[in-house]
């Protein structure tokens, strides 16, 4: 199995460039953040060069989040903010090299919403594929993110059919999907073909993987027999230093 370090939650003690290094010292594979946008392009460009490992992926800015706001894509009047925002995802991602771009749904329901997120996301598919970047959607559980536009796989199978794009996939995050669904292995086998990236972490705390009610040790070897070979997103909270809460890597032995 091979394993990127989520580093919006993993070494969120030091600098994303130093944060790479330090993935790549505890033999991650390669990484992934939420949002770098405050780190220059340069920087994180010569730490993933000098450590080798590639940038999975990125998400889209959440917009104002003094007001909560966590996503803009399928906030209807908010098409300008969400397209630059996609505009600027994608421009932070070509340049580092990195294969996804997570667009972000953000609060919101009904009708309008649904048409918006479709637009919105066939501008992503659009502006991503010149650049050969896959377009993800996530759905959030309702306990982390009450109300957030997206919550379970149904509907994102729904919405990826809606936009009918080759670059659009889903982000099937074991956590959120556990909390939201359950029946992992079944539902991550159906899902398959759409899938573009899997997350994990320990659930329901969203501690290490090697903790709480799934048991990894089973999902990776499930994963693995699927054939899936790209990097796992290990996108959990250590509640402490990085480091002493690797012992999970030996669930793949
Ligand atoms: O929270 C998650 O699971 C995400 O993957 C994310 O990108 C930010 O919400
Ligand atoms: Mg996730």
């Amino acid at each position: 199995m091979k394993f990127s370090a989520n580093l919006g939650f993993l070494w969120t003690d030091r600098p994303l460039p130093d944060a790479i290094r330090a993935a790549k010292a505890a033999g991650f594979d390669a990484v992934e953040c939420h949002w770098p946008y405050e780190v220059p392009v340069e920087a994180v460009r010569a730490a993933l060069e000098e450590t080798g490992l590639p940038m999975l992926g990125l998400n889209t800015r959440r917009g104002d989040t003094d007001a909560g706001e966590n996503g803009l894509a399928a906030l209807p009047g908010r098409e300008v903010d969400a397209r630059a925002a996609i505009d600027e995802a994608i421009a932070y991602a070509a340049a580092i090299g990195a294969a996804c771009v997570h667009v972000m749904a953000g609060f919101a329901k009904g009708p309008e919403a649904d048409a918006v997120f479709v637009e919105n996301l066939s501008y992503a598919c659009k502006a991503a594929h010149g650049h050969g970047i896959t377009v993800l959607i996530e759905p959030l559980n309702h306990y982390d993110a009450p109300g957030y536009y997206l919550a379970t796989t149904s509907h994102a199978r729904a919405v990826i059919e809606a936009v009918g794009a080759p670059n659009l996939k889903l982000m099937f995050d074991c956590y959120h999907v556990q909390l939201m669904e359950g029946d992992l292995t079944n539902r991550l086998k159906g899902l398959l073909p759409i899938v573009g990236h899997i997350q994990f972490a320990g659930v329901p705390d969203r501690g290490a993987p090697d903790r709480g009610e799934v048991n990894y040790a089973h999902m990776f070897k499930v994963i693995d027999a699927l054939g899936w070979t790209a990097p796992l997103g290990a996108e959990y909270k250590p509640g402490g230093p990085t480091e002493d809460t690797l012992g999970w890597f030996t669930l793949t032995r």
